[in-house]
């Protein structure tokens, strides 16, 4: 997908298509976590890596509006997020997958939370839990809609947040560390799935090969953008600056850094 081939309804025009941060300063607690960041992000296939604490759950918050910055203004194709109008509008233009299922989901059941997604987007609320069942009939997951999410295990949780965020199809989707406690078919899936959509993905990972091949990785290191271009490039000078950390700290040596894929990648930069 580009910018030019979008043919969502209600999809954003192409004058203001893409997600702007600009001069946006932001605080969580006494930490300043983002200080004059701007951004413009309209590739349909962006990565976003970093250290723990990095920023990157903090990004997704302000472009969802979960979090407003104390300087500057965050706009989401056209809708700018400190707007109680505009913001209103986001649930269709903007989903976020959390990094932990139980910080999104609300209500007790399966079908419940995905019927929920679609009248927090203006659906009515018979015709939403019909479409929740249908949507959960077509991926062969019928039988999950009356499941109570409190018995469901932790990637079948994160398995239900992806659902409930696809089935409004909105212009962009977020997704915080999707792969962590997903198994091997489900990750399978999840990277055919993000291959094949029309949307907008803004994806974090601690994963390289996840993102490697992406059109665009911002690598965020305590807050400040450090790097932003093509994923191959990105993440090797990442795994690069990983590996010489390592290495100073003597973490691992010289030679030994060989195994698992992050590492082999670490090695391999
Ligand atoms: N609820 C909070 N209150 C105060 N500070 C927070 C809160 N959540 C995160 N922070 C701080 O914000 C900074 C960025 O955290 P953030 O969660 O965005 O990092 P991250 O890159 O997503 O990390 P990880 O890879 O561990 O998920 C960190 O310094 C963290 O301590």
């Amino acid at each position: 997908m580009n910018q030019n081939t979008m043919t969502q309804p209600g999809a954003p025009s192409h004058s203001t298509y893409g997600i702007r941060l600009e001069s946006v300063t932001l605080k969580r607690g006494d930490r300043v976590v983002f200080e004059q960041l701007t951004l413009h992000l309209t590739q349909s296939r962006i990565g976003l890596i970093g250290d723990n604490g990095a920023g990157k759950s903090s990004l997704f918050r302000l472009i969802c509006g979960l979090d407003q910055p104390q300087t500057g203004r965050v706009t989401v194709h056209g809708s700018d997020t400190a707007h109680a109008a505009d913001r209103r509008t986001l649930p269709r233009k903007v989903g976020l997958m959390f990094q932990n299922p139980d910080d999104q989901i609300i209500f007790p059941t399966v079908a419940e939370e995905l019927a929920f997604s679609l009248t927090a987007a203006g659906t009515e609320k018979k015709q939403a839990r019909e479409q929740a069942l249908a949507f959960l009939a077509e991926r062969h997951r019928a039988n999950w809609a009356p499941r109570a999410i409190g018995e469901l295990s932790q990637g079948q949780r994160q398995q239900v947040c992806l659902m409930a965020l696809q089935i409004t199809h909105p212009t962009t989707l977020l997704l915080d560390e999707p792969y962590s406690s997903l198994d091997i078919p489900s990750q399978l899936r999840l990277s055919a799935q993000i291959r094949a959509t029309d949307q907008q993905i803004i994806l974090s990972t601690h994963l390289l090969e996840h993102v490697q091949d992406f059109e665009r990785v911002l690598w965020l290191d305590n807050g400040v953008l450090r790097g932003d271009g093509p994923g191959r490039e990105v993440c090797a000078a990442y795994a690069a600056d990983v590996r010489e950390r390592c290495v100073a700290d003597m973490i691992v040596q010289d030679t030994a850094v060989t195994d698992g894929a992050l590492l082999k990648q670490v090695a391999d930069a």
